[in-house]
C-alpha cells in the first residue's frame, strides 16, 4: 500500500458526500444513505486494492451494496479489510443537523475487527492522554487521570457525550466532579475523533454506540495517536445472539477490547468528508455552474500525516459524479 492510496480513499468518501448531501433536510434518511452507498461503491471500483467489506451495511440478503464480505477495488493491489460508513448519521441529514459525515477505514487483511452490529461501549483520548484511560474504572477516575495527564484543572476538562438516557451516569458523575459536558445528538465516530484534537476543546469521548464505528473510530484513533478502549455491550438478547454468531463466546463478549484488539497492524488509512458541517469537518456546500465544495480528513498511521483536503470538484467533469449527480439532482 502507499501513499498514493489516501487521496484515493478521500476521492471515495467525497463521492459518498456529494452524493448524500442532496437530500441534506428532506425528511428521508433511506434516500440519503442510499445515495451515500451508491457513490462509496462506484468510487471504490477503480482503486488496485484487493479490499473486502468487514464493516459495513449489513449481510448480503439485507444490503444489495458494501455488504459485509462484498470484494471492492480492482482485485490487483494488496489485499486489505474495509470498514465503511457511508453516511454516519442519517438523522442528522435528515434533519439538516451538523456532523454528518462520510467515512471509511482500511487496513491490512485480518487487521480490523469484525464487530457484530451490537453496541459497544467506548472511552477515547487524544495522544496527551494515551495511557491515562481505564474503561473499567469510574467515569470520575478517568476524568481525574486525564486531566492530570493533560496538565489541565478537572475544571477545564471536557467529556463529549451522546445525548441518550443510558449516558445520565456518566453526565451526573463527570459534573460532580467539576468536568465539564458536552452532549451530541447523532454521530459518535465525528464525536470520538474530535477528542484527538485539541483545538476542539473536547477531552474525553465516552458512552455507548454502535460497535461498528467503533472500529471505524479505531482506526482514527490508531493514525492520531490517541488511545481508545472498548467493551461489547448488547443490550438484548437478541444481540447477544448476534455477538455469539460471530464468533464472541461467553469468553471473549465482555473482554475489555485494546486499541490494537480494535485496529492493528502498520498500515491503516482513515478518510472522512463532512455531509453536514461540524466540530471539525466543514459540510458539502453545492456552487452555481455544476460545481461544489467538500472538506475532508484523510490519515495513514504509517507515516502518521493527517491532511484536511478542500476540494473544488466540477460535477460536469467527473464522469462518476456526473451519473450520479444527474441521478440525485432532483430529488
Ligand atoms: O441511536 P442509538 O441507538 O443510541 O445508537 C447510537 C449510534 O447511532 C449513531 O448516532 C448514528 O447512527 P446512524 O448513522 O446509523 O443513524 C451512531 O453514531 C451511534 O454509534
Amino acid at each position: 500500500m502507499g501513499r498514493n492510496l489516501a487521496l484515493e480513499l478521500v476521492r471515495v468518501t467525497e463521492t459518498a458526500a456529494l452524493a448524500s448531501a442532496r437530500y441534506m433536510g428532506r425528511g428521508d434518511k433511506n434516500g440519503a444513505d442510499g445515495a451515500a452507498v451508491e457513490g462509496m461503491r462506484l468510487a471504490f471500483q477503480s482503486i488496485d486494492i484487493d479490499g473486502e467489506v468487514v464493516i459495513g451495511e449489513g449481510e448480503l440478503d439485507e444490503a444489495p451494496m458494501l455488504y459485509i464480505g462484498e470484494k471492492l477495488g480492482t482485485g490487483k493491489g494488496m489485499e486489505t479489510d474495509i470498514a465503511v460508513d457511508p453516511l454516519e448519521g442519517t438523522s442528522l441529514i435528515a434533519k439538516g443537523l451538523p456532523n454528518s459525515i462520510a467515512v471509511l477505514a482500511m487496513a491490512e487483511k485480518g487487521c480490523l475487527l469484525k464487530a457484530p452490529d451490537t453496541y459497544m461501549k467506548k472511552i477515547v483520548v487524544g495522544p496527551e492522554a494515551k495511557g491515562a484511560i481505564d474503561i473499567t474504572d469510574t467515569v470520575a477516575n478517568n476524568i481525574l487521570k486525564v486531566s492530570k495527564a493533560l496538565d489541565k484543572r478537572v475544571s477545564e476538562v471536557t467529556i463529549m457525550v451522546q445525548d441518550r438516557e443510558r449516558h445520565q451516569y456518566i453526565i451526573d458523575e463527570a459534573r460532580a466532579v467539576g468536568a465539564r459536558i458536552k452532549v451530541f445528538s447523532d454521530g459518535d465516530i465525528a464525536a470520538a475523533l474530535a477528542a484527538c484534537f485539541e483545538e476542539t476543546g473536547v477531552d474525553i469521548f465516552m458512552g455507548i454506540g454502535g460497535a461498528p464505528e467503533g472500529v471505524i473510530t479505531a482506526a482514527a484513533v490508531k493514525c492520531l495517536g490517541g488511545d481508545m478502549q472498548g467493551c461489547l455491550n448488547p443490550l438484548s438478547q437478541e444481540e447477544i445472539n448476534r455477538c455469539k454468531e460471530m464468533g464472541f463466546d461467553e469468553e471473549k463478549l465482555y473482554k475489555i477490547l485494546l486499541l490494537d484488539d480494535l485496529a492493528k497492524g502498520e498500515e491503516i488509512f482513515f478518510a472522512a468528508t463532512g455531509i453536514t458541517s461540524g466540530d471539525l469537518l466543514k459540510g458539502v456546500v453545492y456552487l452555481k455552474g455544476d460545481k461544489a465544495k467538500t472538506h475532508s480528513i484523510v490519515m495513514r498511521s504509517k507515516t502518521g500525516t493527517v491532511r484536511f483536503v478542500e476540494a473544488y470538484h466540477r460535477l460536469d467533469k467527473n464522469s462518476i459524479m456526473t451519473n450520479l449527480m444527474d441521478k440525485y439532482r432532483e430529488i
